[in-house]
């Protein structure tokens, strides 16, 4: 590890001197707004032209399905004229203040419910008042972008670029959050120019990868994502915070290993639950290094991180304390605050925590005995300042010191129920057995990082090896799961699923189980191993009745693919779902079934990342057109509504199965609609379509890819006349075999001969799609979605006896 101790960091102190400088008072009070607001105020985006503002604000409102305000739009509403016309005709200085004039009524005027951009006026020291003011009730954001990528964005001179990014940092006084905006390095592309075929490089990264990020953190922020996953089903990954959930693992980077290229970020998908970014340099511009590499580490890992700060930079406080506000306002999931800092300190930054989580932590030097009572002193320190987590260390002089540890953790436990989370184990390579015991946040290294370092220091376990040895000691019991249907025997779930339990070091068998009644099943799951089921057609309706418990979305859409055993209490009966939740790695006899439903997921995500902006969903205007009608179907239809389109239609070759569908859409969502209907059925083939409605822009074929009755496989083609939408659309073929169905192939060509913009999305991109979910129901530990897809598209031909060479 290289420590960078070269010069003194030039973050802004307390009442340091910038454009719009603060009185020392006055900074410190803004630092002390709580960041807690109503669960739709307003959130505000300010920051440099050329930052990403509007596409953000963009992504923002179609995610939170909030209304998007601009600062342009609202000028030319508000004054009659666009900006520029309104300079000319009333010069600079009146055109100044009515810049002002505009962003403050922007604000006043939208409260709640929407996603605001703010032009440049909020560089005005009137509209940086009024942002401070807005920022104690709202969430107010600074999107930062690299200088380097602005000036040749905006084709700027040097000197006007400095001049822009100097105006720019005035945007820290006024905001609580900051948003550092990355650059995709695989796509120079502008949001709007995106190809059409997931074929193509580079095809909607950018799009992608922004909306992904902001989304999150927008969920991280507000809080909404965590309260929206625990309310949508128990079982899934995110219903409880990785401290709730048993054995988590925390690959710790250091700071410098990141900004010195020795840490490679991508290798490291899965095999941790949380990032720990140990701050290990200080810089001058280290807060931005910080934001950046944060930005980094989000983007490519996409799991919660852990904000630590390294005890060599404790001689330095006031860089501690800066660095913490910081770390505050990127919005990390969890800080960790030395608990040596003083009273008063700790409580303000716990004041100003927003979601942030406080890990309370203290690491002992002079190998205190876990006996010694000052460990318990320590503990209740950190409680008193309301910390969620405490993390007590020290290094293990002797084997002994980790049944101490483990002695030590249950004295805490008996102190009473209502308490911190506590993290307790011992550092130095005699600890490993107390790492491996402790459940929250075990610091584990990552195999792409060994094989770079391995130095006697680096001593560490991997996550993989952690969860073998729970299996070998049988902490964790191995279980069998199954994909059950009709025509699974080219299923490439298994395939999925096993290599997951080898990556993360799970036992785990994943079976294909052709059956023709849920008896079967039922027999299956007798097995106290049983772990869970994919439902394949045709029960996936039908499994329905014989759960006794239900998600939320599965119940919405009256069919579930996946399904979680309900294991019995002593006395036979089911113990809270919950509980169940947290005993997924441990056998047990099956008294009952839990339904849930990731189908949904994976049309949601296949339809979400690769519509264009163009198509962004007008509930009243946008429609969409699902061909099918059992389980697939149903799934395809909550996506849809899910993405706010409240015209949609079906059509079957059964008439009458489509109506069932339509009705019970109908009967939940109808309401949600103007005439009181979501979902409308299309008769025959033959219809022009509706001409009340624009021509569909989601379109999802659930023909199946095998026989059904008298009728071939997926030969299904939609009327042409249904295609004419003018920005294209996406078109989502769930039939996976071959890949090349009829559909695929219709769209291809017309869009050759109409060039409209139709994204063409094949069944291999979603079946890892809610594949992904589906493990992390079972499992309860988070997919390792590079080595799920990968494990999909390698065994693709194997499996299915097809080529995937079908898409051009
Ligand atoms: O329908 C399918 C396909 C599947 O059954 C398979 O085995 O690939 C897996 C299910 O989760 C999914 O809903």
């Amino acid at each position: 590890m290289s420590v960078v101790l070269s010069q003194k960091p030039s973050w802004p102190r307390h009442g340091s001197k910038s454009n719009n400088a603060l009185p020392l008072e006055e900074a410190l009070k803004f630092h002390q707004t709580t960041r807690h607001f109503d669960y739709n105020a307003t959130i505000v985006l300010v920051g440099s032209r050329g930052s990403g503002k509007r596409s953000l604000a963009f992504i923002g409102a179609t995610h939170l399905g909030r209304r998007l305000v601009t600062e342009d739009q609202y000028f030319q509403q508000v004054t009659g004229l666009s900006r520029k016309d309104y300079l000319s005709k009333y010069g600079s200085r009146e055109f100044g203040r009515q810049n002002v004039e505009v962003l403050q009524r922007m604000l006043e005027d939208n409260e709640t419910g929407s996603i605001i951009e703010c032009g440049m006026s909020s560089l005005a020291r009137e509209s940086q008042n009024t942002l401070r003011h807005y920022a104690e009730t709202h969430p107010v954001i600074h999107i930062l972008r690299n200088p380097a990528r602005i000036r040749l964005l905006l084709n700027l001179k040097d000197s006007e670029a400095a001049r822009l990014e100097q105006a720019d940092k005035s945007h820290q006084s006024c905001s609580n959050f900051e948003y550092y905006n990355l650059q995709d390095s695989n796509c120079e592309c502008h949001v709007e120019e995106i190809s059409q075929d997931r074929q193509i490089p580079n095809y909607s990264f950018a799009l992608k990868d922004a909306k992904q990020d902001f989304s999150r953190f927008l969920d991280k922020i507000t809080g909404l994502g965590a309260k929206q996953s625990a309310y949508e089903s128990p079982f899934s990954v995110d219903a409880l915070p990785p401290e709730n959930r048993p054995y988590t693992y925390a690959i710790p980077l250091s700071l410098s290993d990141l900004t010195n290229g020795a840490i490679d970020l991508p290798q490291l998908d899965s095999g941790g639950d949380a990032i720990e970014l140990k701050v290990d340099m200080l810089t001058p511009n280290i807060l931005t290094i910080v934001s950046k590499e944060v930005a980094r580490i989000r983007r490519t890992l996409g799991i919660p991180i852990i904000f630590h700060i390294d005890e060599i930079l404790s001689n330095d406080v006031s860089a501690i304390i800066s660095l913490l506000y910081h770390a505050i306002r990127l919005g990390v999931e969890y800080l960790v605050i030395p608990l040596w800092l003083e009273d008063n300190t700790i409580r303000e930054i716990v004041h100003v925590r927003g979601e942030t989580k406080i890990i309370g932590q203290f690491i002992d030097k002079k190998a205190v005995s876990w006996q010694d009572q000052m460990w318990i002193s320590k503990f209740e320190r950190a409680k008193q300042f309301d910390c969620h987590i405490v993390r007590l260390l020290r290094t293990a002089l002797t084997i002994e010191d980790n049944t101490d540890v483990q002695a030590f953790a249950s004295r805490v436990a008996a102190i009473s129920t209502r308490q911190p989370k506590l993290i307790a184990y011992n550092l130095g390579p005699l600890g490993k057995a107390s790492v491996i015991a402790n459940t929250i946040f075990s610091p584990v290294t990552h195999p792409a990082i060994r094989q770079k370092d391995s130095r006697p220091e680096n001593f560490l376990i991997t996550a993989q090896e952690a969860m073998e040895n729970l299996y070998e000691t049988g902490v964790l019991d191995g279980l069998k799961f199954v994909t059950f249907g009709r025509h699974v025997n080219y299923s490439l779930s298994p395939m999925m699923h096993e290599t997951a339990y080898a990556h993360l070091g799970m036992k785990g068998q994943y079976y294909r189980y052709t059956g023709s009644s849920l008896d079967e099943l039922a027999a299956l799951s007798q097995d106290p191993h049983f772990g869970g089921a994919g439902i394949s057609q045709p029960f996936k309706v039908e499994i329905m009745s014989r759960c006794v418990a239900h998600s939320r979305h599965a119940k919405a859409i009256g069919a579930s693919n996946t399904i979680t055993p309900l294991r019995a209490l002593p006395d036979g009966s089911a113990d809270f779902l919950l509980n169940q939740a947290n005993r997924r790695g441990h056998a047990g006899p099956v008294c009952a079934w839990f339904a849930d439903n990731t189908d949904f997921l994976g049309i949601l995500a296949c339809l979400r990342r690769n519509a264009t902006p163009r198509n962004v969903v007008q509930p009243s205007k946008t429609t969409g057109l699902v061909i099918g009608a059992g389980g697939m179907a149903r799934a395809s239809i909550y996506a849809m509504i899910l993405l706010g389109c409240r015209n949609i239609f079906i059509y079957n070759r059964t008439l009458k199965n489509a109506e069932i569908v339509a009705d019970h859409f109908n009967s939940w969502a109808g309401a949600l609609s103007a005439n009181g209907r979501v979902v409308s059925v299309l008769r025959t083939r033959n219809e022009p379509w509706p001409a009340e409605y624009q021509q569909p822009t989601f379109l999802v074929s659930c023909v199946p890819a095998h026989e059904v009755e008298i009728h071939s496989p997926a030969d299904f083609e939609v009327p042409e006349q249904w295609l004419g939408s003018p920005s294209g659309g996406v078109a989502l073929e769930l039939a996976y075999k071959p890949l090349n169905t009829p559909l695929v192939r219709q769209i291809r060509r017309f869009r050759q001969k109409t060039g409209r913009a139709w994204v063409m999305v094949d069944g291999l991109e979603f079946i890892p799609a809610q594949g992904f979910a589906q493990f992390e129901l079972m499992t309860g530990r988070r997919a390792p979605r590079a080595q799920m897809r990968a494990a999909a598209e390698n065994n693709y031909e194997k499996v299915t006896g097809a080529t995937t060479d079908s898409m051009v």
